[in-house]
């Protein structure tokens, strides 16, 4: 009897996704993307919202070598909560080809912190998502704000659009590099340059160090499976605005998907719509990621 069931309506990721036609450059990084368990080896956290299908790291290297990639960000998923071990052995079975972005809580140790940085660790999730996880205080966040910033680590933040407004001061407030997950979630059926789009727009213009991931077409489309037309525009605009700071990734096993499973063949295809020159697909998919996770 597996100690963990699936949710019933869980979807799980695509069985044979197709070969893209965009051929990545040398070296590219598929900068998020998650590990799930395996739950009998890798416990899901009690705390957990959902409960997923096993997506172990061999599947995420296969994935990663048949859509033409180099190396992996891995992001910790909220179904193991603030326990990494799965992402750890990820990263130290990796050959130094993944290095992962952790969730720790106010009271990891130092002695934590340096294991997770020498396993290939170089940042922490902080999740606003509130159907994903209970709300930390910004107190908290603050205290692992400042106890991982002397590592020179960053901060991935997960947020939906509407909340930007209210989240906005502490987020220009953390003191390290800031990485945006899939553009802050807007709302894609609003205009490209109206008022809420404009205000993620300025939170980037306005702070040089904020990042964000063009990633989850699939999440924001309101156009229906692997088209996303309707997603151009905005990941475009993020990328040709500030080309030095953006990242992409499959966000494979493609957690809470309830619309459809996308094909990550396709995901990979959206790529050039959105990246349109050979130095901005560079940039995005090999140059930023570097500089922000294989400097060291
Ligand atoms: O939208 C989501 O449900 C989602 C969940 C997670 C996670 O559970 O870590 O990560 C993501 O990037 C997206």
């Amino acid at each position: 009897m597996a100690a963990f069931q699936m949710d019933r309506d869980w979807l799980v990721f695509h069985p044979s996704p197709s070969k893209p036609t965009f051929r990545a450059p040398p070296g590219a990084v598929d900068a998020h993307c998650h590990v799930f368990g395996p739950g009998d080896v890798f416990p899901y956290a009690p705390e957990r919202k959902y409960t997923p299908c096993d997506a172990p790291k061999e599947k995420l290297w296969e994935l990663r070598d048949y859509l033409g990639f180099e190396r992996n960000v891995i992001v910790q998923a909220t179904c193991h909560g603030a326990d990494n071990r799965a992402l750890v052995d990820a990263l130290k079975a990796s050959n130094n080809r993944a290095r992962g972005v952790a969730t720790v809580k106010q009271d990891v140790t130092d002695a934590e912190l340096q294991a997770l940085d020498a396993a290939g660790v170089r940042g922490v999730r902080f999740n606003f998502v509130k159907r994903l996880v209970d709300t930390t205080p910004r107190e908290v966040l603050h205290s692992i704000a400042e106890r991982i910033k002397p590592l020179g680590w960053h901060i991935v933040i997960y947020f939906e659009a509407a909340e930007l407004h209210e989240l906005y001061d502490f987020f220009t407030s953390l003191p390290t590099t800031v990485v945006v997950d899939h553009m802050g979630r807007p709302d894609v059926t609003k205009p490209v340059d109206g008022p809420e789009f404009e205000l993620f727009v300025r939170l980037m213009r306005e702070n040089a160090n904020f990042w964000s991931k063009v990633s989850c077409p699939e999440r924001l489309s309101k156009t229906g499976p692997d088209a996303y037309d309707d997603v151009v525009p905005f990941a475009r605009r993020i990328v040709e605005t500030f080309p030095d700071r953006v990242l992409w990734g499959t966000d494979w096993p493609h957690p809470n998907m309830k619309s459809h499973m996308p094909d990550d063949g396709k995901l990979v295809d959206f790529i050039p719509r959105i990246a349109r020159t050979a130095e901005l697909q560079r940039k995005l998919l090999v140059d930023n990621p570097m500089t922000l996770y294989w400097s060291r």
